[in-house]
């Protein structure tokens, strides 16, 4: 893995970014909903084919489907109503990938090397399933390889609300695990997150550079949005910490900002940068850390709580006192602490009524039960302390 040192600067860190991921919201694609915004999509497309030539490899996550589709449906507004969701971002991703191909087309010099787009949509269940999950890895740095601009969003024609990821700004964060990226550009339409929104406190002030997990951050962000995005500010901090997980800054800037890609590159302080300044975890906890929806929760006793976060042991049933939801060997479960907070996560070994018949039980009691795989409830390995 490429060494990241969470303490050069901010300048230093956008100057030597080799593997950037951007990701573009609804609201500036398409000029906050009135339809593809093809004067802006043009200005970004050829910053990212300048970064692509100067060697930088760049991932698009680009927001917009539902969106585009809404417009090119006639409809007046976003539907609430998933079916029409689902049809609206169905139509929509087929006009945004040709928007992108044709600027791509345009926008280069005619006796360059083509650069290509490739689609990549994306499921929850893609990044579930761990085999699923490293395919996704391979198949993007193939495209990489090849010079291609992967261009990912969410498949939300087949996704719906249990099982989605919800918002673009996670997605970009998970893929910035997913392929150890340097830096996390995320475009919209404010200049970078403010001490409060600036939508409703004019007076409000730029933050320039703050770690990743300030607790500030998730208060100031709010969840207001623009009404044409998803996930507002506070999906986009939340993103910023879990990039962090792979040593991945995050720049917030104005989209609208001009050559601001470019100039990010040439190290100039825009936006707001968010320091990857947390612990970081190895790819198979990036991975788990990656997984949003849990199966069920083991709750856990105090001695239990301890041996986890302090000793780094793996869970044995002797210190689980109760359990919540049907889930199966290989899911994802919570663990809470004898207040009710969530401490951890891990993939469960065993299913849940076997969980529930070895619950309190010393090792030594279930050792001849045939179900009690390895002995552990969740083995060290699998489990993330957050
Ligand atoms: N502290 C904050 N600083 C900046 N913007 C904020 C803040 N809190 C809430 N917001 C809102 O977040 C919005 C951006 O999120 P969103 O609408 O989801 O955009 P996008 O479509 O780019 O993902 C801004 O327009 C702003 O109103
Ligand atoms: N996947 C959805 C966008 C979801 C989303 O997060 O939107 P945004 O908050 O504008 O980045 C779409 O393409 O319409």
């Amino acid at each position: 893995m490429r060494n990241k040192s969470p303490d050069k600067s901010r300048n230093l860190l956008q100057t030597k970014a080799q593997r950037w991921v951007i990701k573009i919201g609804s609201s500036l694609l398409t000029d906050e909903g009135r339809g593809l915004d093809r004067k802006s999509i043009g200005g970004w497309v050829r910053q990212i084919i300048a970064l692509r030539r100067s060697g930088i490899e760049v991932i698009l996550v680009s927001s917009g489907s539902v969106s585009a589709g809404v417009q090119r449906l006639g409809w007046s507004q976003r539907p609430a109503n998933l079916k029409e969701r689902q049809a609206a971002a169905s139509v929509g991703q087929s006009a945004l990938i040709h928007t992108y191909e044709k600027l791509l087309r345009e926008c280069d010099e005619p006796n360059e090397m083509p650069i290509h787009c490739g689609q990549v949509l994306l499921t929850h269940d893609d990044l579930r399933s761990r085999r699923r999950y490293l395919n996704a890895r391979s198949a993007l740095l193939t495209l990489l390889e090849m010079n291609v601009l992967p261009i990912i969003n969410e498949n939300d024609t087949v996704s719906y609300n249990a099982i989605n990821l919800g918002d673009n700004d996670t997605l970009a964060a998970v893929v910035s695990n997913l392929l150890d990226a340097d830096l996390l550009v995320i475009l919209t339409d404010q200049d970078g997150v403010f001490n409060a929104d600036p939508r409703s406190n004019p007076d409000a002030q730029l933050l320039t550079e703050v770690n990743a997990g300030a607790a500030m951050l998730e208060r100031i962000a709010g969840s207001g949005g623009s009404g044409v995005g998803t996930g507002g500010m506070l999906a986009k901090v939340r993103a910023a910490t879990r990039a962090a997980r792979s040593g991945t800054s995050t720049i917030i800037a104005n989209g609208r900002c001009d050559h601001v890609l470019l100039r990010i590159r040439d190290g100039e302080a825009l936006g707001t940068f968010i320091h990857a300044r947390l612990p970081k975890l190895d790819a198979r906890k990036r991975w788990l850390a990656g997984q949003l929806r849990a199966r069920g929760t083991l709750h856990l006793d105090a001695g239990a709580v301890q041996a986890l976060k302090q000793d780094g042991g793996s869970l044995l049933p002797v210190g689980v006192t109760a359990l919540e939801g049907n889930f199966h060997r290989g899911d994802l479960v919570l663990c809470k602490d004898p207040d009710g907070n969530v401490f951890a996560r891990g993939l469960v070994n065993w299913d849940a009524n076997v969980v529930q018949r070895c619950l309190g039980k010393k090792s030594a009691e279930i050792a001849d039960d045939p179900d009690v795989a390895e002995g552990v409830m969740i083995h060290r390995d699998n489990l993330l302390i957050h």
